[in-house]
């Protein structure tokens, strides 16, 4: 099976755009700060000019929030899934489940006790996306974390049986690096970017790389 393609902090029109006729399976709105951070009304508009998504899915990110703001921002809008890139709790996790009928992805960023906490969230959420912590980032920092740690967050993933999505600093240029761990899926912000915008031929050049990548050769 080809890894699953995350195209996140889609922050424009145009981004939306060019995401939607990609041949990515999910694409990303960050609802946190940053300088992709968008509103519920921006991603409304910019979703009402495609008749359709052609069978993209919609991910709804947040850092920290309240389940009352979370519920709010993706009010009357099409998302599939919410992911979670802060240092949200297993309890805030499990309440948010109980209050919205969404799966729940959880970030989890590369640090010594990384594995510990994925086993905390376990039967809590629907999948991971392992990211490279930078000071006063959350994420979307372009960096990446050591890529040998990989096949450890994709054993414990497979033992809960959800998928991880590798993330940090992916491009064009090194996604076969990370493709080779057979990782479930790569999500990817501002290594598809040029001058602050999502680019169409960044990301031709990601998902060719991606398409040509079996995940069932065993690791
Ligand atoms: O993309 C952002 O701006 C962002 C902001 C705050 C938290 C997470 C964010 N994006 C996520 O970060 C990783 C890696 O991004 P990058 O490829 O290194 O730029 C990815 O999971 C995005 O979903």
């Amino acid at each position: 099976m080809q890894p699953l393609l995350k195209l996140c902090g889609n922050h424009s029109a145009h981004d939306t755009m060019v995401t939607l006729s990609s041949s990515a399976d999910y694409i990303g709105f960050v609802f946190a700060k940053s300088k992709r951070q968008v509103v519920r009304k921006q991603v409304q508009e910019w979703l009402s000019e495609h008749r359709n998504f052609n069978d993209k899915k919609l991910v709804a990110l947040f850092v920290n929030e309240s389940i009352e703001t979370i519920i709010a921002a993706i009010k009357d809008l099409p998302i599939d899934v919410i992911q979670c890139h802060g240092n949200e709790s297993v309890e805030q996790l499990s309440e948010l489940k109980s209050r919205v009928d969404l799966p729940i992805w959880k970030a989890i960023h590369h640090k010594q006790d990384a594995i510990k906490r994925m086993e905390s969230y376990q039967g809590v959420v629907s999948g991971y996306i392992v990211d490279c912590k930078v000071q006063g980032q959350w994420g979307g920092s372009g960096v990446s974390f050591d890529w040998d740690y990989i096949p450890q967050y994709l054993d414990e993933g497979k033992r809960q049986g959800v998928p991880v999505f590798i993330a940090g600093g992916i491009r064009p240029e090194n996604v076969e690096e990370v493709l080779q761990y057979s990782p479930d899926g790569v999500d990817v912000s501002s290594g598809i970017e040029e001058n602050g915008q999502k680019s169409r031929d960044l990301i031709r050049q990601l998902e060719e790389r991606v398409k040509q990548y079996d995940n069932n050769v065993p690791r």
